[in-house]
């Protein structure tokens, strides 16, 4: 292998790995909000807060080179998730 792929594709695997930790810490919380809402009987997702989010999240793609229709759809796939795992844990009683 060409050693400057290889060096690439190692900055690739540091970069996948740490996304990978930092998504499991979301979900972490995450969880805990699901908790929370099931408790005070909140419903699972909460339209404004994801406005804010997405707003936040696409300004800060554009600062940062990133493409924000790409960060929206990010954002929104992991919100799905989000919100499905609310819906089971409210589901639970
Ligand atoms: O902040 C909340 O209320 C959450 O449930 C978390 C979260 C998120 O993943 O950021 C998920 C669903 C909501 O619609 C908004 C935000």
């Amino acid at each position: 292998m060409p050693p400057e792929l290889a060096r690439l594709r190692h900055s690739i695997d540091n970069i996948d790995s740490a996304l990978v930790h930092l998504m499991a810490e979301r979900f972490r919380a995450t969880q805990q909000v699901g908790v929370l809402k099931a408790e005070l009987e909140l419903p699972a997702s909460d339209p404004a807060r994801e406005a804010e989010q997405v707003a936040r999240l696409r300004a800060l793609a554009e600062e940062s080179g990133l493409d924000p229709v790409f960060a929206e759809k990010f954002f929104a796939f992991i919100v799905a998730e989000v919100i499905r795992h609310h819906e089971a844990i409210a589901a639970q009683g």
